[in-house]
């Protein structure tokens, strides 16, 4: 089945094919040379698809639309500043080969022109014109996505032929725009103008600047984040030169065409297209490449400016504790005062990628019901990535509630995930950050015990050896066989009780009062937060399964009072009663499978 997008290319195709208004390009004489009938299209989308039709294979040279590419460059080599004093940001609404300078500073209005191009090839990284050279050869390679060439007859063609650009190259040298010998950084530029691409290779190119500077196909950078909306800006007001107001206009996304017949645009975030005909209108532009980016752009709403995103999609459901109780099974008093309260505990399932549309909506409905609430649980799960300015105003949220003694925490987040950075970002040094759980479970249970701590009692609610999850299923008699095997240990607010990477001492804990973080190593140093467990949880079980090495820190959080189990004392009950130590493992495995479930859900959301 051939996919929709596919079959729209195919239609758009033909109904372009027998347009053929416009001519070659004659100035630089080999370019007479193309088949004026071509006629390529090609999408890409962010994950790396590439859609296309017609001669999207056929290679022809990428003339100007290297200049943004090529600004990019020069923009991470030297900085915006630098690169502003050399060569301006204003659209000239002159024709491409214009000598459009600043009448005082000679610096060329734009980088999209040839005058700003020519200035901007000489300002690239390298003690030589060769090393220029090698910039720009491996740089543009990136952005393709794999080596490329340059076509030697159009290069020789264009040098022998660009006494206008030699002019042009004279100027800038006597403005002292161009810093070094003039001729021969014009002719990397000649050099990158004749590089050979396909039209689905300019749609990687373009689509590399949509997806932030990196290839979404190589998962290789390109082009430094903060450069690319720079780039794209300046392809928006002066890549299609003295069409550039028209273009905004009509097809509303940045773009760039060359005499080649190229022309690319790119929707950030969405898509990058490119479309290849060598027949040109009067002022340089593919004619048919206009015209298959003004249907696209018509057909498939890509009008940047016509952009209709609801910020209310970044929150979706939101239910309390009351839906959606932890696992746990309280008992007595405590079961009581938890159907009391438990719907104070406020659940958010947030999704997609959180900008700060989405946050202050997402803010704004928190705030909305902080009166009735003890504490709130972000569920990450589905959010695909946060913007800094929306992770900034999360932690403020979370610092603002927090004061009132309503803290908020994340679920649903894996120790790795790329999410971790923008949010440990927003915190800074100021505190350790959200406190996230691996699955709602864990979260829920902890906001439980908030509740429990709340029950009037200023003593912290301790939970029996007998509930513990680990001992579902235990009679009386295995109990108390049990209990006179264990000890008691007592734990200081902020001890250490468990190292990451220690040696295993076969020790299990039972949390009878008190609370404890686990923390897991970061790569990048420091610790991360990732459970805080309470009373009736219990700690360090994995020993039981043959672990040697503790895989996380434990530290107290308050006074906490445990009940200790050796693994040794388990072998030896198990010779009195063997039901002890079944029962445990059972509890164990089916604990473990339900965690295993929570993070296979998470995986498959992330594939
Ligand atoms: N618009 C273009 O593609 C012009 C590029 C060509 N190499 C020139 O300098 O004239």
């Amino acid at each position: 089945m051939q996919a929709p997008i596919a079959a729209y290319l195919q239609a758009l195709h033909a109904q372009l094919a027998g347009a053929n208004a416009g001519e070659l390009a004659s100035y630089i004489p080999e370019l007479t040379k193309a088949n004026p009938d071509w006629l390529g299209i090609s999408i890409v989308t962010m994950d790396g698809v590439a859609y296309s039709v017609g001669d999207a294979e056929q290679l022809f040279t990428i003339q100007s639309i290297s200049k943004p590419f090529v600004y990019g460059m020069a923009l991470a080599d030297r900085g915006q500043q630098a690169m502003s004093e050399k060569v301006g940001v204003e659209p000239s609404g002159d024709a491409f080969n214009s000598i459009s300078l600043h009448p005082q500073t000679g610096a060329p209005l734009n980088p999209m022109i040839n005058a700003g191009a020519i200035a901007t090839t000489s300002l690239l990284a390298g003690r030589t014109t060769e090393a220029q050279w090698q910039r720009i050869e491996s740089s543009i390679a990136t952005f393709v996505g794999h080596p490329v060439t340059v076509d030697e007859s159009v290069y020789q063609s264009e040098s022998s032929t660009g006494h206008r650009n030699r002019a042009i190259a004279w100027m800038l040298k006597n403005f002292g725009i161009i810093e070094g010998e003039p001729m021969a950084s014009l002719e990397n530029y000649f050099r990158q103008c004749a590089i050979e691409v396909s039209c689905r290779d300019l749609a990687y190119m373009a689509a590399t600047l949509a997806n932030g500077g990196v290839n979404p196909l190589t998962g290789q950078r390109a082009l430094p984040a903060e450069h690319v909306g720079q780039v794209l800006s300046v392809m928006a007001t002066c890549g299609m030169y003295d069409f550039a107001g028209s273009w905004l206009y009509e097809v509303g996304m940045p773009a760039k065409s060359g005499v080649g017949g190229g022309v690319i645009a790119v929707i950030p975030g969405r898509f990058g297209i490119a479309i290849f005909s060598p027949r040109l209108d009067a002022k340089g532009n593919s004619v048919r490449g206009i015209e298959a980016c003004r249907r696209i752009s018509r057909d498939f709403g890509l009008h940047m400016f016509q952009q209709v995103r609801d910020p209310r999609q970044a929150l979706g459901r939101v239910y309390t504790g009351a839906d959606a109780a932890s696992r746990r099974k309280p008992v007595g008093p405590a079961r009581a005062h938890l159907q009391a309260h438990a719907h104070r505990i406020k659940y958010l399932s947030l999704h997609g990628m959180l900008a700060v549309d989405g946050v202050e909506y997402i803010v704004r409905r928190m705030l909305g019901m902080a009166a009735d609430t003890d504490c709130f649980i972000l569920d990450m799960n589905q959010v695909t990535g946060v913007a800094d300015s929306a992770a900034l105003m999360l932690h403020q949220v979370r610092r603002t509630l927090q004061i009132e003694g309503k803290p908020v925490v994340c679920s649903r987040v894996h120790r790795r995930a790329a999410i971790l950075q923008p949010l440990a970002r927003a915190s800074g040094a100021q505190d350790r950050g959200f406190l996230v759980f691996e699955d709602n479970d864990l979260a829920v249970e902890w906001c439980e015990n908030r509740l429990l701590q709340g029950m009037g009692s200023t003593e912290e609610v301790a939970v029996p050896l007998a509930d513990s999850p680990l001992l579902a299923g235990y009679s009386p008699e295995m109990l108390k066989l049990m209990d006179s095997h264990m000890s008691t240990e007592l734990f200081g607010a902020g001890d250490t009780i468990l190292k990451a990477g220690e040696a295993g001492d076969g020790r299990v804990f039972f949390i009878e009062s008190g609370r404890v973080s686990v923390l897991v190593p970061l790569d990048e140093g420091g610790h991360q937060r990732i459970a805080s467990l309470g009373p009736g949880m219990e700690f360090g079980e994995m020993t039981l399964l043959g672990q040697t090495q503790r895989t996380a820190s434990v530290v107290a959080d308050s006074d906490v009072r445990c009940r200790v189990l050796h693994v040794n004392d388990l072998e030896a009950l198990a010779q009195q009663m063997p039901e002890i130590k079944i029962r445990l493992l059972e509890n164990l495995a089916r604990d473990l499978a339900v965690k295993l479930r929570g993070a296979t859900q998470w995986i498959a959301a992330l594939a």
